[in-house]
Parts: structure tokens; sequence; C-alpha cells
């Protein structure tokens, strides 16, 4: 069998009903429907076309990114489309654009740290688009030590003005999307200084550009960065350069839902806490999870079904085999597989958590900030590096053909990477969670009970430290065979217990240093694995709990429980030396756990490719060769190699300069 009849006959095998997972992937019929309808929207409308990116050079690739945005925003009026809606039709659209910073950090920037008047003037105009924002945190010399940067805010009263300014080359704000080229306006963060005094970070809505005629405005000068990693990529962005010489601005442009600056210059801290500052970015993180599972499975669709249609090595009948019937090939594909569809679910939870926060600081409840600050920075953390490696290691599943720009993956990984450097560097991120969870493991012995996501930690501390014995022995005794794995009392016990167990011991290491930040310092890489584990269990349990949902369709929740288990189980494999080294299973039950993971595999490989299929993703997203449909991957990929430009004639240029002066010289030397 070759080509188009591989992958039809591939579904043919399928256990499930395809429709309804593509409705619990998508995560409710309404989303489905939008998500489809939208996607069809951009990829039948030539005007989307992108498959010559890579082709492109900087200055007709940012044109091109220009007409497309503006274009889709006309689409979005011409058809009156929902919030929802121009949301997915940006999201197919699949080109990083300003409008990304516009919608996704400069409107949420007003909305969560403007007062109500501020919003009442500003979200009107940035709605229609009548000024273009950016987000301008990051600086020349500062990036994840916030509280380091150095521009400054100084409050002139006379005037009743802020005076912006960037006293030196490393002040320079640097990175901001949107800033180089587009952005009309910014959010710029900056130290407020009054009287004299200085009151921290602020957030600064500031005109950079006149709306007549473009122009930079007195005092400011503004510029791109210059060219990223990759072709095509992330370089549709205007990632730009900002500094300001004495800009004035008026005194009610600084964001003041937390702190309020009056026209004496005095400061009067309003009763939502200071962390609120730093409120877009807990929004963004939340976003860039759902993101993750979106590249993810992007990604591995593609490996999916190219592994289905490539063939190497031979079985007796003469027809090689599909690399996907190798263990190999499924040991390191269906863990990408369930991990997308994991980073689905913990997106879907994270959102919730997003959502019910917000509600709650609306009620002047902060209760719940800290987690949520975890959370997100966590599960950021977790997922953005988990993608990026998993993009490349499924242009590694592709072979040779993986690393052609037809595969569509050397593209998704330049665009995928610096997720885990953007929004908080992972390792950063990852830092803070270890502060937060160091703070509830010492706040344990003072009676308060942890709650949330960390619940586990007063659970299993209590018997760590009343029964130790018979917590490691109910792990033990309960897994006596490779099925017992399935249990997800089990799973989610083994999970809690090597977490709250790395937990508590490096809080015990910690209380050894006379001063915790020296501590804290000393200990850092291994308080990083400690985060990773308490994130790791997050996905797990929030996996685990949408399997107890009542989820239609036929078969469908088996082929879940299936990929749960392999992002489980695939977990512990990798991190076996934590589970084994804080006593939570054995060896034995270490090795029950591969059987398990190897049954799982065969039970997954009839039904590999409509797991695939249920991300509904049409050719135009995935934008891959490997990855069409239809499977028909060699007569177009031979067709794609005639579209490169130096195809378009049989000699190269550079033939007559280079290649016949040498053939000739040879051919002269040779004759001698
Ligand atoms: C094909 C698919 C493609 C996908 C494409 C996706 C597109 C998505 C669009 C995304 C586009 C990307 C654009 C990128 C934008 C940016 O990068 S913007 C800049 C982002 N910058 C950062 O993230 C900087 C990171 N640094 C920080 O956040 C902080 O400096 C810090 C590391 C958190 C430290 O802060 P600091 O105040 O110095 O430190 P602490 O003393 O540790 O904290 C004080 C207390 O505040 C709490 N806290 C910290 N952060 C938050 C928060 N965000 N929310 C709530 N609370 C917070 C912290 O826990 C401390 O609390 P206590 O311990 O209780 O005191
Ligand atoms: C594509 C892209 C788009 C961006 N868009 C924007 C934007 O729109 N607006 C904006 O304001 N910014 C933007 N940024 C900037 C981005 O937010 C920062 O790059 C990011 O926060 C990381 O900061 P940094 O570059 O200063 O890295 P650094 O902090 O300098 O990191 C360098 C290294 O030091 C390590 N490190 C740093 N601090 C610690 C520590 N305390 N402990 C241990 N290790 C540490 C890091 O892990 C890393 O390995 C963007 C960046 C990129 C790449």
């Amino acid at each position: 069998m070759e080509g188009v009849d591989i992958l039809p006959h591939e579904r043919s095998k399928t256990q499930f009903d395809v429709d309804a997972m593509k409705i619990v992937w998508a995560g409710s019929r309404h989303a489905f429907e939008v998500s489809d309808r939208m996607a069809r929207l951009v990829a039948s409308d030539p005007a989307f076309q992108k498959d010559n990116r890579s082709r492109l050079g900087r200055k007709e690739l940012f044109k091109n990114t220009l007409r497309k945005a503006t274009y889709a925003w006309k689409r979005i009026l011409e058809l009156r489309l929902t919030e929802e809606e121009a949301g997915r039709l940006r999201f197919f659209v699949d080109e990083p654009a300003f409008t990304d910073l516009h919608w996704g950090m400069f409107v949420p920037a007003i909305k969560g740290q403007g007062t109500e008047e501020q919003q009442q003037k500003w979200l009107p105009l940035a709605y229609k688009m009548q000024i273009i924002g950016c987000y301008a945190q990051t600086e020349l010399g500062h990036g994840s030590n916030v509280q380091g940067l150095e521009t400054t805010a100084t409050f002139d009263p006379d005037k009743d003005e802020f005076v912006i300014h960037s006293p030196t080359l490393t002040s320079s704000k640097w990175w901001p999307g949107g800033l180089g080229k587009v952005s009309t306006h910014a959010v710029v963060y900056a130290r407020l200084i009054t009287n004299g005094e200085e009151h921290g970070v602020h957030g600064f809505i500031v005109q950079l550009r006149s709306l007549d005629d473009h122009m930079p405005l007195p005092g400011i000068t503004i510029g791109d960065i210059g060219m990223k990693f990759g072709n095509g990529a992330y370089n549709t962005m205007d990632n730009g350069v900002l500094t300001f010489d004495h800009v004035r601005i008026p005194r009610n442009q600084m964001l003041m839902r937390v702190l309020q600056v009056t026209s004496e210059g005095k400061c009067v801290q309003s009763n939502v806490p200071r962390q609120l500052i730093y409120g877009t970015m807990v929004f963004v993180r939340q976003t860039i999870v759902a993101d993750a599972s979106s590249a993810l499975s992007r990604a591995v669709c593609i490996a999916t079904r190219y592994s289905a249609v490539r063939r190497q090595f031979g079985s007796q009948d003469g027809v090689e085999t599909q690399v996907i019937d190798y263990k190999t090939q499924q040991n390191r594909l269906f863990p990408l597989l369930a991990s997308a569809y994991a980073f689905r679910f913990v997106g879907e939870w994270l959102k919730w958590l997003y959502t019910d926060v917000t509600q709650r600081l609306q009620a002047n409840d902060f209760s719940t900030l800290p987690e949520a600050h975890a959370c997100t920075a966590g599960l950021k953390s977790l997922t953005t590096t988990a993608t990026a490696d998993a993009i490349e290691e499924c242009r590694k599943l592709c072979g040779g053909h993986g690393y052609l720009c037809a595969s569509g993956l050397p593209e998704l990984f330049a665009v995928y990477v610096p997720a885990c450097t953007y929004e908080g560097d992972n390792v950063v991120l990852l830092l803070q969670v270890a502060r937060f969870l160091m703070k509830t493991v010492s706040q344990l012995g003072s009676g308060k009970k942890p709650i949330g996501t960390t619940a586990y930690l007063g659970r299993v501390q209590d018997l760590m430290q009343c029964r130790c014995e018979v917590q490691t022995v109910g792990i033990i005794y309960s897994i006596n065979a490779a099925e017992d794995w399935l249990k997800p009392s089990v799973m989610l016990e083994a999970f809690e217990a090597r977490s709250a167990r790395m937990c508590v011991a490096r809080a015990q290491n910690l209380g050894k240093f006379a001063n915790p930040e020296d501590g804290f310092a000393e200990l850092s890489a291994d308080l990083v694995e400690a985060a990773v584990a308490h994130c790791q269990l997050i996905v797990v349990s929030k996996f685990l709990d949408k399997l107890q949902q009542d989820i239609p369709g036929n078969g469908v929740k088996q082929q879940l429980q299936n990929l749960c288990y392999i992002y489980a189980l695939n977990l512990l494999h990798k991190h076996l030396g934590d589970f084994l080294s804080t006593g939570c299973i054995t060896p034995k039950q270490a090795s029950l756990a591969n059987d398990q993971l190897r049954s799982l595999y065969s039970q997954v490989r009839p039904n590999a490719i409509a797991l695939v299929d249920a991300f509904n993703y049409t050719d135009h997203y995935l934008g891959s060769v490997l990855g069409r449909y239809d499977g028909n991957v060699y007569p177009k990929l031979y067709e794609e190699a005639w579209k490169d430009p130096l195809n378009d004639s049989v000699l190269p240029d550079g033939y007559n300069e280079y290649i016949r002066p040498l053939l000739k010289q040879q051919l002269h030397n040779s004759r001698l």
C-alpha cells in the first residue's frame, strides 16, 4: 500500500468516535464549531497563503505580515466576528504580528491595571484599532529582574506630568513586539519617582508615534532590533528598541489601579496588592499554556501522519515496515501525543483558575493570587520547555525530510522556541514556584493547611511524619502487576509522594543555612527539580480529573485513559531517579510501569492517526507536506522542490562567474 491509500487504511482501524473526540479537544461543541469555521475561512482565502514565508527577505516578509494582519482586521469587521471568532481567525492566520501584542498584552494591561476612567478612555480606541499598542517592559540590560528596570518616570507637579526618561544605554527598551515599526502607543514600565522618592516599577501609557504621519514623537528614538532565529518564523514581528529623552505625558496616563499619584505628587496605595502590576504576565502565561498544546499537537500531527506513511526496512512479503510500527518510534512519539492532550486539559483548567482569581480580585479577595502566580509561572515553564523539545523530537522522528522547510517543523520550532524565554525565562519562573512551595512547606508546622494545588503537601506531610512506613509500604503493596498502574489513586499517590518528599527534603536542606537567601541560591538547581515535580503532578492530576467527567462518544474515554497513563508513566520512567531515591516506588514497580507503558503503546497504535485527526487541523494551518491529511507525501514533496527559486533556471546564477572558470581551470591543470 502506498501514499494516498495508507492514511485511509489507518483511519479504518479507528476504535473510537473521532467527531466526539474533536469536541473534547476543542473544549465544547460551540468552541469546535467556531474553530472549524474560522480554520476553513482562513484556509480557503488565498490572501492568507503562507507557504512562501521562509523564502522572503525581511522587508518583504514584514510587509506581507502587515498586509495579512490588516486584511484579517478588515474581514473581522466585514463579517462582524465576535471576539472569540476574531481570536480564532488570528490564530489560524498563523503569523506572529503586532496584533498579538496589541490584543494580547496592551489591551489586557489597561484592563488589569487601569482605573475605570482610564479603561473608558483608552479601551474604545484600542478596540477599534484607532491606536495600536505594545507592552514595553524589558530593557537591553534587564529582562527577568523587573525591579531592576532603569527607565524613570519622574513626576513634575508644576506641570502635572510625568517625565519618562532612559538614563543609560542599558535602560533602552529592547524586545517589545510590535514596537519596532508599528505601535503608536505602549504601556511602558518605569520606576516611579515623586518628590525625589522612588516607588517601584509601574506602567504608563505613552504615545510613541504621531497618529497623522506615524513619525516618532519628540524625544523618542525607536527602531527594530534585527533578525531573529530562523527563516520567516518570528521575523514577521517588529521587536523593537526604544529610548526616551525626557518625554512628557499627562499624570493621568500612569496606570493607577494599584497606586494613585495625586497632583501634589502624593502616592496613595489602593487596597489591591502591588503584585497586580505583574498581572498582565499572569494572564499571558495562562494563554501560553493553551498555545503549548496547539504547537505541540501540530508537530505531533505531522510526525504521526508521516510515521504512518514512511516505510523503512523489509518485512517478509517485500513491503517495508511503516516506521510507526517500530517500538522505538512509538516510545518517542506517543508520549508527545499524550502530552498534547495533557497540556490541552491543564490549559483548560488553568483558564478556569485564572477566571476564578480574576473574579475574586474584583471582589477584593486576593487569597488565591499566590497560587495563581505559581501555577501560571510553573505550567508556562513546564509546557513550553516540553513543547520546544517535542517539536525538535518530531523533526527527528521525520528523519531527513523533517529538516526540509516543507515539513513545516523548522519554522514551527523557530517560532515556538522563544516561548521558553518570553513572559519569563523558564528557570526564573520555576524558581518562583520553588519559593512558593518552600513557603508552603515552612507553614505546615504552624497548622496552616495548604489548599488548592498544594493541598497534597498537607496530606502527604502528615503521612511522612506519622506513618512513613505505612505510606511507603502502601504504595508498594498496591502495585504488584503492570495493570495496577492503571488505578488513578495509585498514580496520583506516586506523583504526590514524589513531589512532597522532594519539597520536604529541599526545605530541610534550606533549614541548614543560617541565611535562607544564601541557601536558596546554593540549592537553586535542586529547588527547580522540586518545582518541576510539583508542576508535573498538577498536569497528571488535571488529566485524571478530566477522566472523571462525563465524556460522551464511543471509545473516547478509553483513548483518553490510555493517553493519560502514557503521559504519567513516561514521566515516571524519565524521572525514575526521583521516584526511587524518594522511596516512592521500588525498582520492581518501575519495571512493571514500563511493561504497562509498552502495552499502552500497542493500544494507541491503531488509533494514532485518528487521535491526531481529532485536532481538526486544516492542511493550511499545519503547513506541512509531511503532515498532509491525504498522506500524499512523495509526489507533493517532489513538486515542492521544484518551486524553490534555485530551480527557476537550470543553470544557477553564478555559473559563469564561479563554476565554469573553476571547471575550466581544473581541465587546464589536468592537461598540464
Ligand atoms: C504556533 C504557535 C505559536 C504560539 C505563539 C504564542 C503567542 C503568544 C503571544 C505571546 C507573545 C510574547 C510576547 C512576550 C512578552 C514578554 O515577554 S513581556 C515581558 C515578560 N517579562 C517577564 O516575564 C519578567 C519575569 N520576571 C518577573 O516576573 C519578576 O521579576 C519575578 C521573577 C517574578 C521577580 O519579581 P520580584 O518582584 O523581583 O520578586 P519577588 O521578590 O520574588 O516577588 C515578590 C512577591 O511577588 C510575587 N509575585 C511575583 N510575580 C507575581 C505575579 N506575576 N503575580 C502575583 N504575584 C507575583 C512573588 O511570589 C512574591 O510574593 P511573596 O513571596 O508572597 O512576597
Ligand atoms: C521573541 C521574544 C519576544 C519578546 N517580547 C517582549 C515584549 O513584547 N515585551 C517585553 O517587555 N519583553 C519581551 N521579550 C523579552 C522577554 O520577556 C525577556 O527576554 C525574558 O523575560 C527573559 O529575560 P532576559 O532576556 O533578561 O533573560 P536573562 O534574565 O538575562 O536570562 C539569561 C540567563 O540567565 C538565567 N537567569 C536569570 N536570572 C536568574 C536567576 N535569578 N537565577 C538563575 N538563573 C537566572 C536565565 O535562566 C537565562 O539562562 C521578548 C523576548 C523574546 C525572545
